[in-house]
């Protein structure tokens, strides 16, 4: 049995958890930030469950069943790998003992900018190491990114804009008159022209994004008419069953995959032990 180690990717709403156990992801979830002072408790867990419990979510528990045959016993800090987009965050998870950060260097993706986000990077290569290449990565995340690169792993370059939830508390907290409008509260897609203010701002930012999803595709497209597409983040379904109605020959070709960061940085644990 492979090694137990933990994935931390550090977004920019929430934090998100893995699992591992060797190449296996044994369990995945979200958690909110945690405060510093849990994190200085984690080094001190005697226990993988304690330590589990720790970072769990609330009132659910991360079940480590046939992770170990043996009985619990002192638990030496488990490897932690951090991917973050928040510098702030990075920094605090560094006190945890056995931390190991991944940084752009480590990423074998070709033709990078310095500054190009590690989840986009760690996403793209996680996707393109598991479907081939070319490979375009759409995140539906607190910032919505594009993120591409070609046969030879080389990057392709990509895009930026406020995600959905963004986009919806910008216009409520920046505007005088329009409301917050909440995500969850619409499964079926807003009538276009819309009637009401709430609607309104449904319509105007729903269509509006799923008009540009459909135009980066149909350029990748043009780019590399074989080209792959996935597609994560925690938009992706809402999105995903948005595409089906309004572009169902788009929607069909999209893998959708929660996890592509955390294979992306198996693949880097996993590249010199083999
Ligand atoms: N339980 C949830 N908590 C927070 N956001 C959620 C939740 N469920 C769906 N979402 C949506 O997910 C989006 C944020 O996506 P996600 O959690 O992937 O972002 P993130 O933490 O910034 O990660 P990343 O930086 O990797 O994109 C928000 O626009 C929000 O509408
Ligand atoms: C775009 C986000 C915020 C998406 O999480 C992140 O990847 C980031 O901070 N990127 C840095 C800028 C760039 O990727 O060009
Ligand atoms: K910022």
């Amino acid at each position: 049995m492979g090694k137990i180690w933990l994935a931390l990717e550090i977004g920019n709403s929430r934090l998100h958890w893995a699992l591992f156990i060797g190449k296996k992801l044994y369990s995945a979830w979200n958690t909110h930030y945690l405060a510093e002072s849990v994190i200085q408790q984690l080094a001190k867990c005697q226990t993988l469950d304690h330590l589990l419990l720790a970072i769990s979510p609330p009132h659910q528990k991360i079940s480590r069943e046939n992770t170990s045959s043996s009985p619990p016993s002192p638990l030496s800090p488990p490897p932690l790998l951090v991917a973050s987009v928040v510098p702030s965050q990075t920094a605090i998870w560094q006190t945890y003992p056995n931390t190991r950060v991944i940084t752009l260097d480590q990423v074998s993706l070709k033709g990078v900018y310095p500054t190009l986000g590690i989840d986009r990077a760690l996403a793209l290569w996680g996707a393109g190491k598991t479907w081939g290449f070319p490979m375009l990565v759409i995140d539906a995340g607190t910032a919505l990114t594009f993120t591409a690169a070609d046969a030879n792993q080389c990057l392709v370059g990509g895009a930026i804009l406020p995600g959905l939830g963004l986009q919806f508390a910008t216009l409520g907290q920046q505007t005088g008159q329009l409301p917050l409008v909440e995500m969850q509260n619409f499964p079926s897609l807003p009538s276009r022209f819309a009637l009401n203010t709430t609607e309104a701002i449904q319509s105007g930012v729903v269509y509006t994004i799923l008009a540009g999803i459909k135009d980066f595709i149909e350029a990748w497209w043009q780019l590399f008419p074989n080209g792959r597409i996935a597609i994560k983040g925690g938009d992706r379904t809402l999105l995903l069953n948005y595409l089906q109605t309004l572009y169902p020959e788009i929607a069909a070709r999209l893998i959708v995959e929660q996890n592509l960061i955390f294979w992306g940085m198996r693949e880097i644990v996993m590249e010199h032990k083999e």
